[in-house]
């Protein structure tokens, strides 16, 4: 798998997703937000987290117009695989690759520190190596991560199993806890808990690494 991740002003996890990827067995490439294409052959477009433009304007907003973003919803479009990670799915809903949007926490706070997830679904490329009722324990650090979303919006979620986790606890106000969706043809992942940051040992834990080994093996099986 041909992997590559982009980094914005204020991006922070993005050497961290780069290594979780090189971890799984995938090749890859670091771009900055001022590349206009991604390099041939590339397979998933990784949106890391981090404090984008200061998080200005509202967060993503501004990494959404950034000159890489047209290549990744043309990536998207092609079908190509979307990973967003907390300032990534934020990013990802500014442009319109995933439904919602993330509002800030209702508790008002920065939140950091580990949550149990519960993985919602098997059925993705990111989540096909857990069972689904599984939970996790995934590190969170966010202020905006309260995800809202219309009524229709969140009954097509739930029709097309498109909700990937949810938190095994209320967190910061989202609705019905989610904490990942998938998109329509579930190439599109945004999510705002840390599994990069959960992927070797010396993280205190490992229960992120089997999505970076359930993507592997989906684009191995492609
Ligand atoms: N860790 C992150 O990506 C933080 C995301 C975002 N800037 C927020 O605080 O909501």
């Amino acid at each position: 798998m041909k992997a590559a991740v982009i980094t914005f002003p204020g991006s922070n996890c993005d050497r961290d997703l780069a290594v979780a990827l090189d971890a799984a067995g995938a090749d890859v490439v670091r771009l900055w937000h001022k590349d206009e294409a991604l390099p041939a052959g590339i397979d998933l477009v990784a949106v890391p987290g981090g404090f984008s433009f200061g998080d200005y304007l509202r967060c993503g907003a501004i990494a959404a117009h950034s000159p890489i973003a047209r290549a990744v919803r043309e990536h998207a479009a092609r079908g190509g695989y979307v990973l967003g990670i907390c300032n990534g799915f934020q990013v990802l809903t500014e442009l319109g690759l995933l439904p919602g949007a993330l509002m800030r926490n209702s508790g008002l706070t920065f939140i950091c520190r580990e949550v149990g997830l519960r993985v919602a679904t098997s059925a993705s490329p990111y989540t096909s190596a857990y069972a689904p009722g599984d939970v996790i324990t995934v590190p969170v650090a966010h202020h905006d991560g309260n995800y809202q979303i219309d009524a229709e919006g969140l009954a097509a979620l739930k029709d097309q199993d498109r909700i990937a986790f949810t938190y095994a606890a209320p967190v910061n106000g989202s609705v019905e806890d989610i904490a990942g969706v998938l998109s329509e043809n579930r190439r599109v992942l945004g999510m705002m808990p840390h599994p990069e940051r959960a992927a070797e040992t010396v993280h205190g834990g490992t229960d992120g690494a089997k999505l970076f080994v359930s993507l592997m093996r989906d684009l191995v099986a492609a």
